[in-house]
């Protein structure tokens, strides 16, 4: 069994991703990115902080918004649209989940589509599906870029996504097509569960429900992608597969830390160093 090793993977990519920034900065550019984080959200708080020490040790300019759970709608509107007017500003993302009093779909199309880092816009999300896509949700690229780093082959083979979410299940699956795999997305109401993800030579996980997979789910030999992000019953952090009830039927699997995790942060970094090469070219031209 082989671990698709997330950390180790995006401390290689932050060696190229630096130089770009290094390339950028000698034109005049430094990539910016802009995190909106509203609320007390503990789990959000600790992704939030791991994007601003990401950015700013690739030497961008980081800015954090961040807002009382008690902020109105209109307020982040607004602050939404100081960002997409703001040139020095190349991608910027509202953190989430939201309070329940903000509707997220609201505040997500407030996002001008050329700064959405996250590729949440409607018009990111056709882009993607037509396979034309400069900005690709993160966690889903990140997903592609380790299966990539640990040469998984993609074309052909069958791959099952189990979540069907707008963050993670739906773009992953959209980029394993991309690929040329067989994909089946399936969820929580999917019937005879186990047999299809049983099926796959690639199992994508992302329910959110603690260790749920089990080796009777797991195709020997199969690679198995952990999105989840959970604690155990002893408040340790644990992905949505029992990682050593599926240990002996997979070929590679993404362990909960250190998987899946610091290849979203690398994905969101990429996609910023993007938007910032775009601006540099039109700038300065294509020289
Ligand atoms: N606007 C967005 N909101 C959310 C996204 C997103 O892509 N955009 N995704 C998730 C959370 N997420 C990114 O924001 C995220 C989740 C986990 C990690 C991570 O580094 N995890 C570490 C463990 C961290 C810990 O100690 O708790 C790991 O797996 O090793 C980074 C980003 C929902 N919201």
């Amino acid at each position: 069994m082989k671990l698709l090793d997330g950390k180790k993977v995006a401390s290689a990519l932050d060696e190229s991703m630096g130089k770009r920034v290094e390339e950028l900065k000698e034109q005049g550019i430094t990539p910016g990115l802009a995190v909106i984080l509203v609320g007390s959200n503990s789990a959000s708080s600790v992704y939030v902080r791991n994007k601003k020490r990401r950015a700013e040790k690739l030497g961008f300019d980081f800015q954090l918004i961040h807002y009382e759970d008690t902020v109105t709608e209109t307020e982040i509107l607004n602050k939404i649209d100081e960002l997409n007017n703001d040139d020095s500003i190349d991608g910027f993302i509202v953190q989430l989940p939201l309070p329940d009093q903000i509707d997220e779909d609201k505040i997500i199309q407030a996002i001008d589509p050329k700064k959405d880092v996250d590729g949440f816009s409607p018009i990111n999300v056709g882009n993607l599906w037509i396979g034309d896509s400069t900005i690709k949700p993160a966690t889903a690229d990140g997903i592609i870029k380790m299966l990539d780093y640990y040469d998984v082959k993609l074309k052909g083979k069958n791959a099952v996504v189990i979540g069907r979410s707008n963050i993670v299940g739906k773009p992953v699956a959209a980029l394993l097509l991309e690929r040329n795999a067989t994909v089946t997305i399936s969820h929580i109401f999917t019937k005879n569960l186990p047999e299809i993800a049983s099926r796959a030579d690639v199992l994508v996980v992302a329910i959110g429900d603690p260790k749920f997979i089990k080796a009777n789910y797991i195709k020997e030999g199969a690679v198995v992608v952990d999105v989840g992000m959970n604690h155990d019953e002893n408040g340790k952090l644990c992905g949505d597969v029992d990682f050593d009830d599926v240990l002996d039927k997979v070929s590679m699997i993404s362990p909960v830390p250190g998987g899946v995790g610091p290849m979203t942060i690398t994905s969101l970094m990429d996609m910023t160093i993007v938007l910032a090469e775009e601006r540099a070219k039109k700038v300065n031209g294509s020289k």
